[in-house]
């Protein structure tokens, strides 16, 4: 499996690119990383250095491996972050020449715009582009409660509310939804929901809430959700692996009081989970 990553990247510490590429290589994925930013650090520490890059420089890369002659094997693109409606522009370029050459392939979209007590995080218009222009693209996609809300323009209270905003979601486009760190009505507090839907069959798995807060497992989790999607073709079957995968990479990092997620120390959980959560019909 050949997968396109339009990511983040950081030099030290693991988001974007960073915590996503190394997962899916240790899955067995061939990863083809463009890098939408270069960043020292990632933005939570409040401080950092690096550029961000444009649009043409994102087309020059894709431009480059099209002369390769291998567009036709890849088998997903996965995007994250945006720096500016312009990146996205190019990212959903890549999208069509990726299709284009191989109509099999998926798009999971990543809509990075923010988060619960954070709000809104990236430059004005980012918002607006995944709304109207990435998520309708897409095959997949994984927002956090914050961002499912945003893309359905309605709080989701309650378990029933967030199958009402998924739902809403998936009339624009996506078939597949994951929806990551819900809590709602029904959720423990001292626990954490995910959803995955596809079509009109929902799927919720629960972890115990770790304490700890830390960046980049959102990027991990898709990444790991697609690879399983696109291995297994079953939303719910994704859900539990990925779920594992980052319980057992976040369980490791909250053990080691670690500010960056352990990606490289943890790494055997995304091959052997240590330990699994139950997938049930919602
Ligand atoms: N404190 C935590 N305890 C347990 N799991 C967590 C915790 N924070 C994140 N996770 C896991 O990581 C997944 C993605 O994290 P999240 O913070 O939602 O991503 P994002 O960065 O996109 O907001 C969550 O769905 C959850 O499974
Ligand atoms: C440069 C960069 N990319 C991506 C992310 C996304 O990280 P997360 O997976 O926590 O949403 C962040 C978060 O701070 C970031 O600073
Ligand atoms: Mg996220």
């Amino acid at each position: 499996m050949n997968v396109l990553s339009i990511q983040s990247h950081v030099a030290y510490g693991h988001v974007g690119n960073t915590s996503a590429v190394f997962p899916m290589q240790r899955l067995g994925v061939e990863v083809w990383p463009i890098h939408t930013v270069q960043f020292s650090n990632h933005t939570g520490y409040g401080a950092w250095r690096g550029r961000v890059f444009d649009g043409a420089a994102i087309e020059e890369l894709v431009e480059g491996i099209a002369e390769r002659g291998v567009l036709p094997s890849c088998d997903g693109v996965l995007s994250g972050y945006m720096g500016s409606a312009d990146i996205g522009g190019a990212i959903l370029a890549a999208v069509a020449r990726v299709r284009a050459a191989n109509p099999a392939a998926l798009y999971c979209c990543d809509p990075v715009i923010g988060d619960v007590g954070r709000g809104v995080f990236v430059r004005p218009g980012v918002p607006e582009f995944m709304r109207d222009r990435a998520v309708p693209a897409a095959d997949l996609i994984t927002p956090n409660q914050f961002e499912l809300d945003y893309l359905a323009g309605t709080p989701s209270r309650t378990l029933a509310d967030a199958k009402r905003a998924v739902a809403a979601v998936q009339a624009t486009g996506p078939r597949v939804v994951l929806v990551t760190s819900l809590h709602t009505a029904e959720t423990p507090p001292d626990s954490i929901d995910m959803l995955a839907a596809e079509g009109g069959t929902v799927w919720r798995l629960r972890t115990p809430r770790l304490s700890l807060s830390v960046n980049g497992a959102g990027d991990a989790t898709a990444a790991l959700f697609l690879v399983h999607y696109a291995r297994s073709r079953s939303a719910g079957e994704a859900l539990g692996a990925a779920a594992a995968s980052v319980f057992g990479l976040l369980r490791r990092t909250a053990e080691a009081g670690s500010r960056e997620i352990l990606t490289v120390a943890a790494q055997d959980e995304f091959v052997s989970p240590s330990r699994t959560f139950p997938v049930e019909a919602v």
